[in-house]
């Protein structure tokens, strides 16, 4: 299985590249720009990485966040990403990113912007790997911020390619997020949005009827509702699916229980993924074997996913 996972072309749709800030990079960057860690060493962050729910998570990833200052630095992160990517044979990444957790702290758009971008074009060059951006909302703020960030976004609409809303869900609906989303739409970006990975059925109606999205992020408790699954089959909204953040968040009381194989029966295109990395144990690979381990999948429904990853992308090469 192992040589099966690691051969196949495949597409990653579901990472924020802040998540990909390994232990050992946050404390080079740290040095660099010497700003204080609360831990000690790599042994200290690997420990601290213990999360019993998605907030306990979201704490230390914007946290993590604060060693990230000069464009080289997101650069750094990028190429780091797709250079693991493309050693794992993703072919293609659309990778999320959060401009509020960077302007926030006073870095300007061009510094990661300008990082990415660089990054993006050399892994192209050098890896033959494709990545496309999609910028994510924080919920957790108020639209009137989020308004804000697509209106200095748009100064680089080249550069990205879809929006996305991710953040503390429960208490966020998607609805409160119409009006930027239409915006976004207006414009001819792609939409997705994290729905249902704490929050209920009702998060993932709101994302396909209020912001009208071309993916569902995550979805699980979509499970629970069975017109919701029919209409996600029939509209053909791929769930980007992430099984080893959803351990790690306790989201899943055990992977073999994951909600992926009950949403394949229903015809509704799967996708994996490994959402943030370097906080859950895992790559895509990685993520790939756990959910094949857990849910005995096997060869054929392997490149199944492998296949859906490849259709559901909004860029085909
Ligand atoms: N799994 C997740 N859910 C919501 N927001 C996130 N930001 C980074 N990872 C996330
Ligand atoms: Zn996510």
């Amino acid at each position: 299985m192992n040589n099966l996972i690691q051969n196949l072309s495949k597409a990653e749709l579901h990472i924020h590249i802040e998540g990909s800030l390994e232990p050992e990079m946050m404390f080079k960057l740290a040095k660099r720009n010497k700003i204080a860690l609360p831990y000690k060493n790599i042994e200290e962050i690997k420990s601290a990485y213990q999360f019993n729910n998605l907030q306990s998570f979201l704490d230390l990833y914007y946290q993590g966040m604060a060693v990230l200052q000069s464009e080289d630095d997101f650069y750094d992160l990028m190429y780091a990403y797709l250079n693991k990517a493309a050693s794992q044979n993703i072919t293609q990444a659309e990778i999320f990113f959060d401009p509020q957790g960077h302007t926030s702290r006073n870095i300007k758009w061009d510094t990661f912007m300008h990082g990415f971008k660089r990054a993006i074009d050399e892994a192209k060059a050098n890896l033959g790997i494709n990545a496309s951006l999609i910028m994510c909302f924080l919920r957790h703020l108020p639209e009137s911020d989020a308004l804000k960030t697509f209106d200095n976004a748009m100064n680089y609409r080249d550069l990205f390619i879809g929006v996305g809303l991710d953040s503390s869900e429960v208490g966020h609906p998607p609805s409160l997020f119409k009006r930027v989303f239409q915006k976004a739409r207006d414009a001819g970006l792609y939409l997705v949005a994290h729905a249902g990975e704490e929050g209920d059925a009702s998060y993932v109606w709101e994302a396909i009827d209020e912001l009208g999205v071309h993916r569902i992020d995550h979805g699980n408790n979509a499970i629970n509702d069975l017109s919701l699954i029919r209409r996600i089959a029939a509209d053909d909204l791929a769930l980007t699916m992430c099984p080893l953040s959803n351990q790690r968040l306790q989201s899943v009381p055990d992977l073999a229980k994951h909600q992926l194989r009950k949403f394949m029966e229903y015809g509704v295109k799967v996708t994996i993924n490994s959402d943030d990395p370097a906080y859950f144990g895992g790559y895509l690979n990685e993520n790939y074997l756990a959910l094949t381990t857990a849910l005995k999948l096997t060869p054929d429904e392997i490149r199944l996913i492998a296949n859906n990853s490849l259709e559901a992308c909004f860029i085909q090469y």
